[in-house]
């Protein structure tokens, strides 16, 4: 008998590539997913188009078997979720960032007591941490370049992939924390059940160029 899957594919900025490589896989993802939740394929793959930050959710819970979701996701979450491999696209890099005009990223002295913006907070406060720099972390939900802009923060931890968004606000890279691709991840005991089909997913899904 063949197992089915039921794959999370991430939607908005990983979607295009995470839609193109399972395509060359052999996986039929609809172009337009527009307000759609799920589609069954003919093949009857089940596809959940999700918010990035949810894939590991729906993996460890088994609503989904397998999924792609960005490495950056991964640092920020506790779920039990089994990296397989590195599908080389969504590249881009979780950094710290302040304004040109603070002189920080020339190595001004930072403020005793610093105020850091962020979406991620594990990553970010590992990193202080680690540097023993006692910061208040600020928890936002987008847009986090505008808090230096209007004094909420000294500091973000963002992600940058163009520099466009830092640039166009003269922000600039204080230093660099980590490098992030997209994954795809299984769930630990689907893998076991439905080793065949997901392995042959996982060959397909490598064997497609970046
Ligand atoms: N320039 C970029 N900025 C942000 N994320 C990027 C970029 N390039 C690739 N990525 C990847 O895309 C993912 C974010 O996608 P997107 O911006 O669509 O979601 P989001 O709205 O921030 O997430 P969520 O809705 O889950 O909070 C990141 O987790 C990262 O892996
Ligand atoms: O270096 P760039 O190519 O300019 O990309 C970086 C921007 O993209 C992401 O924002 P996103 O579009 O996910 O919006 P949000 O974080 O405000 O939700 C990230 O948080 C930066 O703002």
């Amino acid at each position: 008998m063949i197992d089915h899957l039921t794959i999370a594919v991430p939607k908005g900025a990983l979607f295009p590539d995470a839609a193109m490589r399972l395509r060359a896989a052999g996986v039929d993802v609809p172009d337009d997913v527009g307000r759609k939740l799920t589609v069954t394929t003919a093949d009857g793959t089940t596809l959940l188009f999700l918010r990035p930050t949810d894939v590991p959710a729906y993996v460890e819970f088994g609503s989904a078997d397998c999924g792609i979701v960005g490495k950056d996701v991964l640092w920020e979450t506790d779920r039990n979720v089994a990296e397989l491999t590195d599908l080389g696209f969504g590249y881009c890099r979780l950094v710290v960032a302040g304004r040109r005009i603070d002189r920080y990223h020339e190595g001004a002295p930072l403020p005793t007591f610093l105020r850091v913006a962020t979406k991620f907070v594990n990553s970010a406060e590992s990193f202080f941490a680690e540097r023993d720099l006692p910061v208040e972390l600020i928890p936002l939900h987008g847009s986090v370049e505008l808090a230096p802009l209007v004094g909420l923060a000294d500091l973000i931890v963002d992600l940058v992939a163009t520099g466009t968004t830092l640039r166009e606000h003269d922000l600039v890279v204080v230093e660099e924390i980590a490098e992030s691709t997209a994954r795809f991840v299984v769930n630990p005991v689907r893998f076991r059940a439905k080793y065949a089909a997901i392995t042959a997913l996982l060959e397909r899904l490598a064997s497609v160029p970046a």
